[in-house]
């Protein structure tokens, strides 16, 4: 398990809440602000090591795009049996390479991991088996998921997988609504404040512009994924695998 801080960064009055980043402050409290914020996020990356377990293939590469502290890599290094494998983890946030690196060199898995600090824009995917996306997808451009989606698509083996995870905005208003108060009252029950709760929805606003789950399985299909799998939905936060 990686320890780090508790996760107190909204909990006084900000005068002004700027954008949220994966900045160094971040870094240091992830872990718990994950924890706290996402339903059955540790059940998320359980699964998606096993996913790892059965569809990574022999002499291919897996790709962790915005690895944070190398959860997800550490989760497929321990399920992955067959031979060759790499994990290659990208992250654009140097404060969480750098925690990521040390995790990893500590952790001293079986399966090698790279950890590359880059826009996951400019990393080819090639040889890929699986490629995973937990929670990133969300934090980038409406207007380039497409492309992100087809290249890991292109770089897919047959019978490859994605793994997309995301918070996902519901069609409907009441349902929306609905689907963000249940997540508001699991962060209380976590010991959030209503004022965490309000500052954090508002550093998001601006950089966390969600879609529905039809555009996700649209998106994906369009790639030319042959089945769209949600295979977890806990309110407003869901997990899709997707198989070539
Ligand atoms: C919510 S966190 C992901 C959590 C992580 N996958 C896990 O399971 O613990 C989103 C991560 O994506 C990274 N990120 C956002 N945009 C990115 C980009 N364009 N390229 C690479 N990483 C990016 C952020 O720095 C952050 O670490
Ligand atoms: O706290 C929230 O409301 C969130 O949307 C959770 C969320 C995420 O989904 O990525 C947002 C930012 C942090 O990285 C951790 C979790």
């Amino acid at each position: 398990m990686i320890s780090s801080g508790k996760d107190a960064i909204y909990s006084s009055p900000l005068g002004q809440v700027s954008d949220f980043r994966f900045d160094e402050n971040v870094a240091e409290v992830f872990p718990d602000m994950i924890q706290r914020s996402v339903p059955g996020y540790n059940t998320i990356v359980d699964a998606i090591g096993q996913m790892a377990g059965r569809y990574v293939q022999a002499g291919t590469q897996l790709y962790d795009l915005g690895c944070s502290l190398g959860a997800v890599s550490l989760a497929a290094s321990r399920y992955i049996q067959v031979p060759d494998c790499k994990i290659i983890g990208v992250d654009n946030s140097k404060a969480m390479v750098e925690r990521c690196q040390r995790h990893i060199q500590a952790f001293k898995s079986a399966v090698p991991i790279e950890v590359i600090c880059d826009d996951l824009q400019n990393v080819a995917i090639q040889n890929a088996s699986m490629v995973v996306m937990n929670f990133t997808l969300q934090f980038i451009e409406p207007g380039q998921r497409q492309a992100i989606i087809q290249g890991i698509f292109d770089g897919l083996k047959p019978g490859g997988i994605l793994v997309l995870s995301e918070k996902i905005r519901h069609p409907s208003e009441q349902g929306n609504e609905l689907l963000i108060e249940l997540h508001h009252e699991f962060k209380r029950r976590n010991g959030y404040s209503e004022l965490e709760i309000s500052q954090k929805r508002t550093a998001l606003e601006n950089v966390m512009k969600t879609d529905s789950f039809e555009e996700h399985a649209k998106r994906l299909q369009q790639a030319g994924f042959s089945d769209v799998i949600l295979w977890f939905k806990c309110f407003n936060f869901t997990s899709i695998v997707a198989i070539k």
